[in-house]
């Protein structure tokens, strides 16, 4: 068998292994990325896009629907077959050909199959066929094989054959009930889908809705699920199962460990993510604490602890599941990699040009619920257990007067994260109609460090929902008078 021989082998081709690739190719490196299934990853074909590109219509209509005047010509319903014709148009059908299109523009070459390590800097790819392709990488090897949906060992969940997030972002029709298992973001997410397709939703959360986020965004989502006719039960999974026929087909059953028994047509498991390292060849490495199976420990150059020549980046290395982050981490692992191949300089300091540091300090995220979330950096729950001194600053989107005019009978609440002692902002959360494009500006004063004083000077455009940074401002107190 020959071996193929590159600067750089990168396992994986979703958002991330492709970025890494990209910029080892562009420090002057040459680079070859393997994948099993389809290049692009989770996020263009199970995920974000699929996702939020069928999210996307309810969301547009309620906005309509929520103003007098557009209100009175938003009187359809969901067109649900052109959603999910608009939907598959953004997994092109689930065909990767433009995504290896634009590798061979980037000069990045693709060999398919499903790679392991079988030595130190040795990948050997098995294609669908069987056929074996060895690789040699001069300087590096990325892991970046992202996660597949967690199922809980939970007695006859998995013989129910139950729907994770592939299925649900897939799915070409909607089930007459569903049953979400987890309150998390995929959870929330798709709850809010399959009830404004008209699928009698309950989502059993036994952590209640979105609990890694502020208290009142889970609660606002949970009130506008009810209010669809949803429902959110608080309780944990002792087993499911089959349940036989119902009106509209075969239904399946959960077993609540408060007593409880829910039936429905079909069931969502979201209750988490694992890591895809499993039958990587890992534990022949002898690293600690780095095994086939389990998430990948990292420095802040994305290299794998104890190794000079493993990169672990993206989802697999568990510190920011999402794809802007993930992405983020590969510019900066893809740089660092040609860096130390080239002899060049390392600045691997925190917010250095070769380290992640955004992606613990300063993590936007945007749920695409009913109401939208949008947020960046901690919690003031999470900033206390921190050790900051904080202050918490509450405001009523709703009476900002960019909010009145976005929608009739405006309400949402925005939260921002004060630390006192530096006055600067640790994080904020936004939830209300239209907050989605708002997380940018509290990430650029998060992650700058912008002193409260100086914010008095970056005056929101008037009348928009940004309003609310003035009255934070104001509620703080201004320069000299606190
Ligand atoms: C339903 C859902 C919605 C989401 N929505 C958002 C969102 O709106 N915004 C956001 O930022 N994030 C979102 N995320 C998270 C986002 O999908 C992930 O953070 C992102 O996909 C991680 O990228 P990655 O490249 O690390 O991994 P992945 O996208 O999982 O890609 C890994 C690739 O590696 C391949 N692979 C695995 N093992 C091997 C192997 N041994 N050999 C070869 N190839 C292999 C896989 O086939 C896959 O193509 C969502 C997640 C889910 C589940
Ligand atoms: N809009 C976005 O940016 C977006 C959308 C979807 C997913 N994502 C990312 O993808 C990642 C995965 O999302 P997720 O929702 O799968 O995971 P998650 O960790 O956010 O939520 C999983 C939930 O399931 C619950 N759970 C775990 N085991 C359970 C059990 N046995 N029974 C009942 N509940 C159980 C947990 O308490 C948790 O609340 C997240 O990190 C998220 O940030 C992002």
């Amino acid at each position: 068998m020959s071996t193929r021989e590159y600067d750089l082998i990168v396992l994986g081709a979703g958002p991330v292994g492709e970025n890494v690739a990209d910029r080892a190719v562009q420090g002057g490196l040459s680079a070859v990325v393997v994948e099993a299934e389809l290049v692009g990853g989770e996020c263009s074909y199970w995920a974000c896009m699929p996702s939020k590109a069928l999210l996307r219509p309810a969301a547009a209509l309620a906005e309509a629907r929520a103003v007098a005047g557009s209100a009175q010509a938003a009187t359809g319903d969901l067109d649900v077959a052109a959603m999910f014709k608009r939907r598959t148009s953004f997994t092109h059908d689930w065909d990767d050909k433009s995504q290896e299109d634009w590798l061979a523009t980037a000069k990045i070459d693709l060999v398919r199959g499903t790679g392991r390590i079988v030595g130190e800097r040795l990948v050997e790819v098995t294609g669908a066929d069987g056929e074996v392709t060895r690789l040699s990488a001069r300087h590096a090897v990325a892991l970046c094989t992202g996660t597949s949906a967690f199922v809980p060992p939970v007695p006859g969940l998995s013989d129910a054959d139950p729907w994770t997030s592939r299925e649900a972002t897939s799915a070409t029709s909607v089930p007459e009930s569903l049953i979400v298992l987890g309150g998390g973001v995929v959870g929330a997410e798709m709850a809010t889908l399959y009830s404004a397709l008209g699928s009698r939703v309950t989502v059993v959360a036994r952590s209640g809705m979105l609990p890694q986020l502020e208290p009142f965004a889970g609660q606002a989502v949970e009130a506008s699920l009810t209010a669809r006719g949803a429902s959110v039960v608080r309780a944990g999974v002792s087993a499911a199962g089959r349940a036989g026929a119902g009106e509209t087909g075969p239904t399946k059953f959960v077993e609540l460990d408060n007593g409880e028994r829910v039936e429905a047509q079909e069931i969502l498991v979201a209750t988490g993510r694992a890591p895809r390292t499993e039958g990587l060849g890992l534990d022949a490495l002898g690293l600690e604490g780095v095994r086939d199976g389990g998430w990948l420990p990292v420095d802040e150059t994305l290299r794998v602890v104890g190794s000079e020549w493993l990169y672990a980046v993206g989802d697999v290395n568990h510190r920011a599941l999402l794809t802007h982050q993930g992405k983020y981490q590969a510019r900066a692992a893809g740089d660092v990699i040609a860096a130390r191949a080239l002899g060049q300089p390392v600045f691997d300091d925190a917010w250095g040009a070769h380290a992640a540091t955004a992606d613990h300090a300063a993590v936007p995220a945007t749920v695409f619920t009913d109401p939208p979330i949008a947020s960046v950096g901690p919690t003031a729950k999470q900033a206390e257990a921190a050790g900051h001194q904080v202050r918490a600053i509450d405001y009523n989107l709703g009476w900002v007067a960019g909010a009145a005019t976005f929608a009739d009978g405006y309400q949402g609440t925005a939260r921002v994260v004060i630390d006192t002692e530096r006055d600067v902002l640790l994080g904020a959360t936004f939830v209300g109609p239209g907050v989605e494009e708002m997380v940018q500006a509290a990430t650029i004063a998060v992650v700058g460090e912008v002193p409260i004083d100086r914010l008095w000077h970056a005056v929101p455009a008037y009348p928009t929902i940004s309003e609310v940074w003035l009255r934070w401002l104001e509620e703080y107190g201004r320069p000299g008078a606190r």
